[in-house]
């Protein structure tokens, strides 16, 4: 195990025990092993170090008495400053997006995932080069220095932006074939579960396989980021088909280029017609909320049923908080742990996918019959007549298709 001082940046109103938590987390999750612990409130960032001179001195003291030479800071830093901290402590300093990404780094396990964090750590350390080539030349490794930045060494800015360009190639025909695969999932209500790392996604996910679909799970443990990559499931709840993608979590504080890593995520999101959040309800809702909100704002919610799901409910002692969360949308209380709650988080999909959809007759033209063989395929026909001009069928219909197939409808 690494040894490392960890320092935790703090701005006046933060939950100091839970970020200090958190981090800690993180380079545990790295290899790493906290063996000192930091924290300063700082209200303006100091240019030169981001901390202030005092403490930079205090960290110093700390790792030579007690021989460390790693220090992790919970924030993002430029250039310069990575440069001046190193310069100023002589230690390795690894700041909060070099250590997200070297966790992804270190477990992606798809093709996709392993160029989309090879293209954030490029775009991250291309402003950064000079000082990334000092530290490399003098480190043996370790956390911040695993992934592609390693090759780095022998080539060139040049080399590094071609290097970019090529794997955004790479990723735009990863996507094309993601979008094929999407257009044929359409015509059943796919469902995103997004919320913030370790909340329980991925429990929720294989609950749900585990009674209604097949064997087919994905991976969960109590790691920040223990799921890199998004899958889709389908389940079958009596009548109603739908898909269930499980996605990357989301954490505070996220620059662009960590961002760019999430984007297979905002993608799902976009694309799904309803949107599961969860959220870890036995510790800090507000802050879990306000970085799925801030991640996912600019998509257009408009046309998405959202249900708020409040999991863990099992650690929760006093449910204050909780309650006191208000949100228009739908929500639920639940233990991802208990089939129970499972089933009831079904009922309430289906009577949200239920509400999305009016019985209808239809009225269509024989010379339209690619439309109605669209909806012989797409939806459950209670009733077919025929007269001398059409076919007349009744069904429920979907509030999009509704819309569009508006001219055809002829009574509710
Ligand atoms: N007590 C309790 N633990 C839960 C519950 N749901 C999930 N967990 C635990 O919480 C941890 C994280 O669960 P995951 O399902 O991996 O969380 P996730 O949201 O997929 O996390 P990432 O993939 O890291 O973003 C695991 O150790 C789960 O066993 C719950 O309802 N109660
Ligand atoms: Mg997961």
């Amino acid at each position: 195990m690494q040894e490392v001082i960890q320092v935790n940046v703090l701005k006046r109103d933060d939950d100091e025990e839970n970020k200090i938590y958190e981090l800690e987390s993180l380079i545990n999750t790295a290899g790493g092993t906290t063996i000192a612990y930091v924290s300063q409130i700082v209200d303006k960032v100091n240019p030169r170090y981001y901390i202030g001179k005092g403490k930079v001195a205090e960290i110093k003291d700390l790792a030579e008495k007690l021989e460390v030479k790693t220090v992790i800071l919970d924030v993002e830093l430029s250039a310069s400053q990575l440069y001046n901290l190193e310069e100023e402590l002589k230690l390795h300093v690894v700041d909060w997006t070099t250590l997200i990404l070297d966790i992804f780094a270190q477990r992606a396990n798809t093709k996709e995932s392993r160029l989309k964090i090879k293209l954030a750590q490029l775009k991250y350390q291309l402003p950064r080069l000079n000082k990334w080539f000092s530290y490399l030349s003098r480190q043996a490794g370790g956390i911040g220095t695993r992934g592609p930045g390693e090759t780095m060494l022998e080539t060139d800015r040049r080399a590094v932006v071609r290097d970019i360009k090529s794997l955004e190639r790479q990723l735009k025909d990863i996507e094309k074939t993601k979008r094929i695969n999407r257009e044929a999932r359409k015509n059943i209500t796919n469902i995103s579960l997004l919320g913030y790392t370790n909340a329980g996604k991925s429990t929720i996910l294989n609950g749900m396989m585990h009674l209604y679909g097949q064997e087919k799970f994905v991976y969960s443990d109590d790691l920040l980021f223990a799921t890199l990559d998004t899958s889709t499931r389908r389940l079958d709840f009596a009548n109603t088909k739908v898909t269930l993608t499980d996605t990357v979590g989301f954490i505070d504080n996220l620059s662009d280029e960590l961002n760019d890593s999430f984007l297979t995520t905002l993608d799902e999101i976009k694309f799904a017609d309803m949107l599961m959040i969860v959220i870890d309800a036995s510790h800090n809702i507000e802050h879990q909320i306000h970085a799925i909100e801030t991640a996912i704002e600019g998509i257009d919610m408009d046309k998405k049923d959202i249900l708020y799901v409040f999991n863990k409910m099992d650690k929760v002692e006093n449910d204050f908080a909780v309650k006191l969360f208000k949100r228009e949308q739908e929500r639920i209380y639940i233990s991802a742990r208990e089939d129970e709650d499972l089933e009831r988080i079904k009922d309430k999909i289906v009577s949200i996918i239920k509400a999305n959809y009016k019985m209808v007759k239809m009225h269509i033209p024989f010379a339209d019959g690619d439309i109605l063989d669209y909806m012989m395929t797409n939806y459950d026909i209670l009733a077919t007549e025929y007269d001398e001009d059409g076919t007349n069928i009744q069904f429920e219909i979907s509030k999009g298709d509704m819309e569009k197939y508006g001219k055809y409808i002829q009574g509710i």
